[in-house]
């Protein structure tokens, strides 16, 4: 199959990204969708770029919340897209925690990023070029499992979590929010 038969995507981290991280959202009431999200996103999806979250949650691991609390946290997320005419294609999630888990939960995995488990996942299951993808995150460690994944544009955003010069440069564009995006398109 040659590269032009495969998929773009834009893959998101979520807190800080899509929604404001006031740390371990697990419920649609704490759940602040960043300003422009759905602008952007709708922008991507329309010239083609499947759209796929890709979320630590650690929260899980952790014991704050159950993945029970997440599959449904991410229906109604997933539901407020479409009613916003876009298609989340997938959301992959990692619940593990290499020190500070429930026992079933801790682990040094291959899907918690930086690790780029959850996006070579994607890009499985997806057929997606990651030649002509683009990965958003506010961490230095979704850039790293972006650049472990291959992904050829990584974009960190001011919205989330404070980051340090040594993130800047695992970045090929630093924008304020999501909201500056389409100047890629
Ligand atoms: O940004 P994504 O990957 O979508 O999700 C991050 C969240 O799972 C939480 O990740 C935690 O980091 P630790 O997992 O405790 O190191 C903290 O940064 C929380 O503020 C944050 O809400
Ligand atoms: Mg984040
Ligand atoms: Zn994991």
């Amino acid at each position: 199959m040659n590269q032009s038969q495969k998929n773009k995507a834009l893959f998101l981290d979520r807190d800080g990204v899509v929604n404001v991280d006031h740390g371990y959202v697990y419920q649609s009431e704490r759940f602040e969708f960043i300003e422009g999200v759905f602008s952007t996103c709708k922008a991507f999806y329309d010239a083609g770029y499947k759209i796929i979250i890709v979320t630590n949650q650690s929260g899980i691991g952790r014991g704050y919340y159950t993945e029970a609390d997440f599959i449904a946290l991410t229906s109604w997320m997933k539901a407020q897209f479409s009613a916003h005419q876009i298609l989340i294609s997938d959301v992959y999630f990692c619940p593990h925690h290499p020190k500070n888990a429930l026992p079933e939960y801790l682990k040094q995995c291959a899907c918690r990023k930086p690790a780029p488990g959850m996006l070579l996942q994607g890009i499985s299951e997806h057929n997606i070029d990651p030649q002509q993808s683009i990965m958003v995150g506010d961490k230095k460690s979704d850039m790293q499992a972006a650049e472990q994944a291959g992904i050829a544009t990584r974009v960190l955003v001011h919205s989330g979590q404070q980051f340090d010069d040594s993130a800047k440069q695992t970045a090929d564009f630093i924008f304020n929010s999501i909201n500056d995006l389409p100047a890629l398109l």
